[in-house]
């Protein structure tokens, strides 16, 4: 299948206006279907990417294209996208049902209506029969399957996510990552994954772009070639390790190359302990 680019950034730098360069020069294609992982330390502007594709923020130069025509920074509503953050950012004085439902009726869709798309999201995220509760009631992973599901429930071609399991414990983690998988795999979504952790990018990812700090570039993309459905088997294998060691390496190179001493935080991205 020919790849069909959904987000083009080409030689795009972003200086914010204290006058920190947080991306110089980057490039960055992600094609149609793709499950992409930003990977770097912190302050490499993984999450300033994210920003700029979602139209929340302002390049200083360069040029976005959104199915290979231009971006003006004022459309953004024409980016069929949804956000997933680290913080579920919940309602919680509003029901499971409700908090799903929240993006239909900003865009003035009525409860009925919306009916059948809450429900197939509550579906999708396994979320059946805790419609009524509040967000009060539900573990951190269940609350961040809400956030899944309301960015869902808009059918967005391309989903941003920005380290959304960052805060869970490893199984919950684990699980969350198997289940998205499913549901990209289902959903034939675009996917762009911001993370810190080398062996959630590896699983999930046709393509870790591993960035640097100081200023915020990419320095290598690294293809992983295994089919999906990804499994344990996959997660403990020889390949699954080589490419850990892969990406672990190229952090280390990102350290070495980043130009002032907030370098130092490179290496919280790249704690690698080899499985087998
Ligand atoms: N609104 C802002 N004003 C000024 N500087 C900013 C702003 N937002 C981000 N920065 C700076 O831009 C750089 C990139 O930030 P960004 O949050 O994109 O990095 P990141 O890789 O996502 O970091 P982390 O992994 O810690 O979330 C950092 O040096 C950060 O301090």
């Amino acid at each position: 299948m020919t790849p069909t680019p959904v987000i083009t950034l080409s030689n795009i730098s972003k200086v914010y206006s204290n006058g920190t360069v947080a991306l110089q020069d980057l490039n960055l294609t992600v094609q149609h279907g793709e499950f992409v992982s930003l990977l770097g330390p912190s302050g490499c502007g993984k999450s300033t990417v994210l920003r700029l594709v979602s139209g929340l923020g302002q390049k200083s130069s360069g040029e976005i294209a959104w199915h290979q025509s231009p971006l003006l920074e004022d459309t953004p509503q024409h980016r069929k996208l949804a956000y997933v953050f680290q913080e579920a950012a919940l309602m919680p004085w509003a029901t499971v049902w409700d908090n799903i439902y929240l993006p239909l009726k900003l865009a003035g869709i009525t409860k009925r209506s919306a009916k059948s798309a809450v429900m197939e999201a509550i579906e999708l995220v396994d979320l059946h029969g805790f419609e009524q509760c509040y967000p009060r009631e539900l573990s951190g992973g269940m609350k961040m399957r809400v956030s899944i599901a309301r960015a869902l429930v808009t059918h967005p071609e391309m989903l941003l996510m920005d380290e959304p399991f960052g805060a869970l414990d490893e199984m919950t983690r684990s699980r969350l990552n198997s289940d998205l998988l499913d549901l990209w795999n289902r959903m034939q979504w675009t996917v762009v994954f911001v993370t810190h952790n080398i062996y959630e990018a590896v699983y999930l990812s046709n393509r870790v772009v591993v960035m640097a700090a100081r200023p915020g570039r990419v320095i290598t993309e690294v293809p992983i070639a295994a089919p999906y459905p990804r499994t344990e088997a996959f997660r403990t294998s020889p390949l699954f390790n080589d490419y850990c060691r892969q990406i672990s390496a190229a952090l280390s190179r990102a350290a070495n190359q980043s130009t002032d001493s907030d370098s130092m935080n490179a290496h919280s991205a790249s704690v690698y302990d080899p499985v087998a």
